[in-house]
């Protein structure tokens, strides 16, 4: 089998005293997109952080592109989207800044070149964000600002992408375009490991789902079917019944 772009295998973390993975096996292949779904707090986002290096395994092994994730230095072939944060409203830059920032590791810190700014014009057309390229992102909704970060990772023209619950916030309309932009990065050949609450609008792209329940993987292999949120496994009941003749809304899986 070719060399999965990501290979973890029986990795465990702790944060604080707390084990939050304890013991999970996670592949991404080549040109594959995988998502990572599972309840509030099952781990998801520190396995994330894990791969990209904001979180120290306590055991297990992680390689990326076959290189144990220690020695690994090739940070221009990943982009990131970390999950959603409000801090970075704060940030005094630009969209054309923060979008250019997603270049660093091909810019070396030196002056931005042509192919960068090119880059830069064509990750914000793929996020519908082209005409905002001047604004201070502090003056952007939570919505417009998650598709500024997803441009950052994708004006790196990474191999792989990594993003942690990239539709959160983002209105229905803007999530079509951002599912739009990643079947764009899936057929130049990209790998894609989403964090997601719910597939919705990603629901075709998507290969294949790991669930974690609990620190552990409890599914991996066909995306569960869009049939309801009891579905899944591992899905906390934590929407509300307290009416039974309102059914609540069923956006997707998880939600
Ligand atoms: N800094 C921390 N110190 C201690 N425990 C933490 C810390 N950050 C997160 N946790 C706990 O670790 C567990 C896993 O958190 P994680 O963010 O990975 O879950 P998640 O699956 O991404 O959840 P969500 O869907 O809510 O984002 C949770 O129980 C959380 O409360």
């Amino acid at each position: 089998m070719e060399q999965p772009v990501i290979a973890v295998r029986g990795a465990t973390a702790s944060l604080g005293s707390r084990p939050v993975l304890r013991g999970i096996d996670l592949t991404v292949g080549r040109g594959e997109v995988v998502a990572l779904l599972g309840a509030n707090g099952s781990g998801k986002s520190t396995a994330v952080r894990a791969i990209v290096g904001q979180v120290p395994l306590t055991g297990g092994e992680l390689e990326l592109f076959g290189t144990p994730r220690r020695r690994f230095r090739d940070w221009k072939r990943v982009g990131y989207v970390p999950q959603r944060t409000t801090a970075a409203g704060g940030v005094p830059a630009t969209v054309r800044e923060v979008v250019l920032s997603g270049r660093l590791a091909r810019t070396k810190l030196g002056p931005a070149r042509r192919a960068d700014r090119e880059a830069v014009v064509r990750a914000l057309e793929l996020v519908g964000m082209a005409d905002r390229a001047g604004d201070p992102v502090a003056a952007l909704s939570g919505g417009q600002h998650q598709r500024v970060l997803i441009a950052r990772a994708l004006a790196g023209e990474p191999e792989l992408l990594i993003m942690d619950e990239p539709m959160a916030g983002v209105d229905l309309a803007s999530q079509e375009v951002l599912a739009e932009a990643l079947r764009d990065q899936v057929e130049r050949g990209a790998s894609v490991l989403l964090v997601l609450h719910e597939l919705g609008p990603l629901e075709p792209l998507i290969d294949r789902a790991v669930v974690l329940r609990d620190g552990c993987v409890v599914h991996d292999g066909a995306p569960p079917r869009a049939v309801g949120q009891h579905a899944l496994p591992g899905h906390d009941h934590v929407h509300p019944h307290a009416d039974p003749a309102a059914e609540p809304i069923r956006t997707g899986l998880l939600s």
